[in-house]
């Protein structure tokens, strides 16, 4: 049905349109959920303000049938998830604290007032000292580091944590701004409540199996597809938990200044960085015999580009090295997702999905997000010549999108849309996104990865699973556009070629089918979770100092909002508004869940104030669904239509 199609008299209005960082957001379109404002059935017509919906999604049975698993094979299967999800024991993780604004905390370098207090500055001759407020957390404390006077370029920045450092050479970069407390779990902990660094490989590699790591876990790691160590859950993680958060031991912006930088690094993170992957040993190993590990070679293998604002204001692509999560091993369909926030430093994983003891914690090394800026080292467009250290020059893809790249043809308004080049995705589809053969020929041609991750090991003989899988990821990538709340035209515009309705205009409108939008998001929600892309949005809220890589600005605010916890939230809402009480508990649950896996528990101690007002909102509909502003409003719209 197209959006058009509505009766302006039962249709909510959306007074405000409200942000993920605002209020729960609704997934449809511009409009946003009612929250405390009461409606007149009478008129069907909601009172102002709005709100929209935050999630977590809900699981479809069908998808984890469709999960194409080389560890089938596999005494132990380590990430099927979905089966084994509802054994796990939830763990309370305790979530490192976060920046109190997701929108603001992106590159600011907001000056900080000076400590009135005097603390004993340790081991500097010159330094200056800078107290700041950690975030928001109720146990916000002042805290005190030291910047050394930059030695030659190099500044270090000290945390609140003794062991904690790093070196920044960033030419024009200001540390004043950088916000030093304290992290939880902490950093520089090898081996956290949540995860192991151990070698992967399993039996096929020679390597013993794992069959007892840290009881109760009995682990037998996967299919010796991957070569080197790699991190593993070592207990239950729900979906959307703090797995692991880090700061850089080091930030450059041209890996050619790492080799400098190493010999400054303490003793032990140096130790670290230096037992960290060099590809271009693999790849000098082939081409000309052996070389040696170098510090260029290790921060390109391991670095995740991150952005920096300098003391201008302007935006710097840096290469920061996080010597833990540069243990992950990449997946098109990623355990974990990694984020990163320039106000503190830090880089946060977050669980993708629930995982189990023994699970493969991996991040995705190619963008998922137009706006992301925190995956390692590639570019959100498909390859540029990037990597000067290696000296190699990818080949550029013909058009530079995914559009182009479709090797497939289909009837489909999807397929004509994403064939037509006028498409919004055009420039700015995540590589993620991209079909199969354009995320492993970016893999290869930027890492030396033959990619045999679970979404990309798919045998030849299922060219079908293949073309599937691609179709799949195309279609979610036109779905983030078109749903993204935002009021941009060009989202408003596909949204309208999709007949895709807006929430209000499905909700007034009972002549709209019902399934135009409850089956679209269950679709949509099956497909992220097949392709292994559940969270994939997340990366937004939290990741900020984005976008210079994306030409169209506007884009970026449409993708921000993608995202999985969307269609729960829509979902949510849409049994709400049809006054079914088990299903509009059931989605709610599901949102309220994860955004309280987000949150650390939802104690307020360290998360997202915006999450922990989500989660308030989802209880008080949980304890009493009727509270949920716009309950029952399609049922009422029907009885209003009939009357007429
Ligand atoms: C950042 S390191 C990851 C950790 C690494 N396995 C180790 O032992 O330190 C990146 C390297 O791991 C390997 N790797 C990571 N993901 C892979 C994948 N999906 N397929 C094949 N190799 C992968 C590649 O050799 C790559 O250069």
């Amino acid at each position: 049905m197209p959006a058009t199609t509505q009766s302006p008299s039962n249709t909510p209005r959306s007074s405000k349109r409200h942000t993920l960082t605002g209020l729960i957001t609704s997934p449809v379109s511009t409009s946003s959920m009612p929250h405390t404002h009461k409606r007149s059935p009478s008129t069907g017509t909601p009172a102002q303000s709005r709100q929209t919906l935050p999630s977590k999604g809900a699981k479809s049975g069908a998808s984890s049938d469709m999960k194409r698993k080389s560890e089938t094979e596999q005494e132990v299967p380590l990430s099927n998830h979905k089966r084994r999800a509802s054994q796990a024991q939830i763990p309370t993780t305790p979530s490192h604290s976060r920046r109190k604004d997701a929108s603001s905390a992106s590159t600011s370098s907001r000056p900080v007032p000076a400590s009135p207090k005097k603390k004993p500055i340790r081991d500097h001759e010159q330094s200056s000292r800078v107290q700041v407020v950690y975030f928001s957390s109720p146990n916000s404390q002042s805290t005190s580091f030291s910047l050394r006077e930059p030695k030659g370029k190099i500044e270090r920045i000290r945390f609140k944590n003794p062991e904690e450092e790093c070196l920044v050479h960033v030419p024009g970069f200001s540390a004043a701004g950088v916000r030093p407390g304290s992290l939880k779990p902490s950093p520089y902990v090898p081996h956290n409540e949540n995860i192991l660094v151990l070698p992967v490989g399993g039996p096929a590699s020679g390597q013993t199996p794992y069959s007892s790591i840290d009881e109760p876990l009995s682990i037998v790691v996967s299919s010796g597809v991957l070569s080197g160590l790699g991190v593993f859950a070592r207990r239950p993680i729900r979906q959307g938990t703090v797995i692991l958060v880090e700061r850089p031991a080091m930030i450059v912006e041209d890996v050619a200044d790492a080799e400098e930088v190493f010999t400054k690094l303490k003793k032990d993170v140096k130790d670290l960085a230096e037992s960290l992957m060099d590809f271009s040993v693999l790849r000098g190993a082939c081409a000309k015999g052996v070389i040696a590990k170098s510090p260029k070679g290790i921060v390109a293998t391991n670095a995740f580009e991150v952005e920096l604002e300098d003391a201008k204001g302007e935006t710097r692509k840096c290469k920061a090295l996080f010597p833990h999560t540069a243990r992950c091993n990449h997946s098109c369909g990623p355990s974990a997702i990694a984020t990163f926030d320039p106000a503190s430093l830090t880089l946060t994983l977050h669980a993708n999905r629930d995982l189990h003891p023994g699970d493969e914690i991996t991040v995705s090394y190619l963008p998922i997000s137009s706006s992301s800026a925190s995956m390692p080292f590639v570019p959100s467009s498909p390859p540029m010549p990037m990597s000067p250290l290696l000296g190699f020059i990818p080949n550029s893809p013909s058009g530079g999108s995914c559009i182009s790249d479709s090797t497939t043809t289909s009837n489909s308004t999807i397929s004509s849309l994403l064939s037509s080049s006028s498409s919004e995705s055009s420039s700015n589809t995540p590589a993620i996104y991209l079909p199969r053969h354009s995320r492993r020929r970016i893999l290869h041609q930027v890492y030396s990865i033959e990619c045999r991750c679970e979404q990309c090991d798919i045998p030849w003989t299922e060219a079908d699973g293949v073309h599937k899988s691609d179709r799949a990821r195309r279609e979610l990538f036109l779905h983030n556009l078109a749903l993204s709340g935002s009021d941009l035209s060009s989202a408003a515009k596909l949204r309208n070629k999709l007949g895709i309705p807006t929430f209000e205009e499905w909700c007034g409108n009972p002549s709209i089918a019902t399934d135009a939008l409850i089956g679209l998001h269950k679709r949509l929600l099956e497909m992220r979770e097949k392709e292994g892309l559940e969270l994939a949005g997340l990366a937004n809220p939290f990741v900020s100092g984005v976008s210079s890589s994306v030409e169209n600005q506007d884009l970026v605010e449409v993708v921000k909002e993608e995202g999985w916890l969307k269609h729960v939230d829509v979902l949510g809402m849409c049994y709400g508004a049809l006054g079914k009480e088990k299903e509009f508990r059931r989605w709610v649950k599901e949102a309220r869940d994860v955004r309280r896996a987000m949150c650390g528990g939802g104690s307020g101690e360290t998360g997202l104030r915006e999450q922990i007002e989500h989660v308030k909102v989802l209880d008080t509909w949980l304890d009493e669904p009727r509270a949920f502003p716009l309950w029952g409003w399609r049922v009422q719209s029907r009885k209003n239509l009939k009357a007429r």
